[in-house]
């Protein structure tokens, strides 16, 4: 596999609509090799922050590159940038293998490769019947493979989640996988941390135009704990505090420990002779984290129209 990802490289990238920002000097990178999840509320900037990467807006100020160039300036732009922005632009009439077939001719790329591609998105059949008639999944695959036409190194994705069902959504996060393992860059926004945590690598998180929070999923789920439940919670605290385990009582009596290592707590107790009735890794919520990130300032919720 030849593809090669390039970084998307945002600095100060800024768009105002008359008096309303609705990109404001964002700055983060997204690697190769990596898949990045574009996340922010509805209405937070991330469909124009991803049409100035495509070249469709023209940022008031900042730059949006790949791999050091705008997409303007980009010598292959097909073989170097893959977009699905709408799952709804397909001409009704047309079948699903007759819309990539036009598109693959604008761009010189094979009849074969469209073939190819329908069976890869798993919509081999339903690509000879009419767009019009195609459900949101149907829309989202054939807007997959329409991205992929030119085997770019680059796949931006807006929202692909939008209407698959769950094996639908299982199917998307192997085929993500795949494509990444493969040395793309891979973004995928959505209004939703749920729905892609299990699928991205890194996020970047946006809120009224401006960046919230760049990182990679595991340092959004943030330090492992271990819940633990014992018949003296305070003994037992003090038994993990000798051992430089840090550990807090919640309202239910039971410890939350800053450490997974159970085996850990487990013998410390043993030592303490204390009995455990519960040992269980305390699970992040990554939505109520996406929630308080981004809670109460949502510019779309505060009536009005932001125009
Ligand atoms: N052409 C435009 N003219 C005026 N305002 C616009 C225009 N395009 C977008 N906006 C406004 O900019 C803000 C950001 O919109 P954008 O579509 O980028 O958000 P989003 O994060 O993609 O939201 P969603 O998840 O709802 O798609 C919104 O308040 C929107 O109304």
């Amino acid at each position: 596999m030849t593809a090669t990802g390039r970084p998307i490289q945002i600095d100060g990238l800024t768009k105002s609509f008359g008096s309303f920002v609705a990109v404001d000097q964002l700055t983060c990178t997204m690697s190769p090799g990596r898949i990045t999840g574009f996340l922010g509320p509805n209405g937070a900037g991330k469909t124009t922050t991803l049409r100035m990467l495509l070249g469709l807006v023209r940022p008031t100020a900042g730059t949006a590159l790949i791999g050091g160039e705008r997409y303007d300036q980009l010598a292959n732009p097909l073989q170097t940038v893959g977009a699905a922005l709408e799952a709804t632009s397909f001409h009704p009439g047309r079948t699903g293998r007759d819309h990539l077939r036009v598109l693959a001719a604008a761009s010189g790329v094979s009849d074969q490769r469209v073939d190819e591609l329908l069976e890869l998105v798993g919509i081999p059949a339903a690509a000879r019947k009419r767009a019009g008639g195609y459900s949101m999944g149907m829309r989202q695959r054939l807007g997959l493979a329409a991205a992929l036409l030119g085997d770019p190194g680059v796949l931006v994705l807006d929202e692909p989640a939008n209407g698959l069902d769950p094996e639908g959504i299982r199917w998307l996060r192997g085929f993500l996988r795949h494509l990444s393992s493969e040395g793309r860059t891979i973004v995928v926004s959505s209004h939703m941390l749920s729905e892609v945590q299990q699928t991205v690598d890194d996020v970047v998180i946006i809120n009224n135009g401006r960046m919230i929070r760049q990182g990679t999923i595991a340092e959004l789920h943030g330090a492992p704990r271990t819940r633990v439940r014992t018949s003296d919670s305070a003994a037992l605290q003090e038994a993990l505090r000798s051992a430089d385990l840090a550990a807090t009582a919640g309202p239910d009596g039971a410890l939350v420990v800053e450490t997974d290592d159970h085996v850990r707590i487990g013998d410390l107790a043993l030592g303490a002779r204390l009995p455990i009735y519960e040992l269980v890794a305390v699970q992040t919520d990554l939505e109520t984290t996406f929630f308080e990130l981004t809670e109460g300032t949502n510019r779309n919720l505060e009536g009005g129209d932001p125009r």
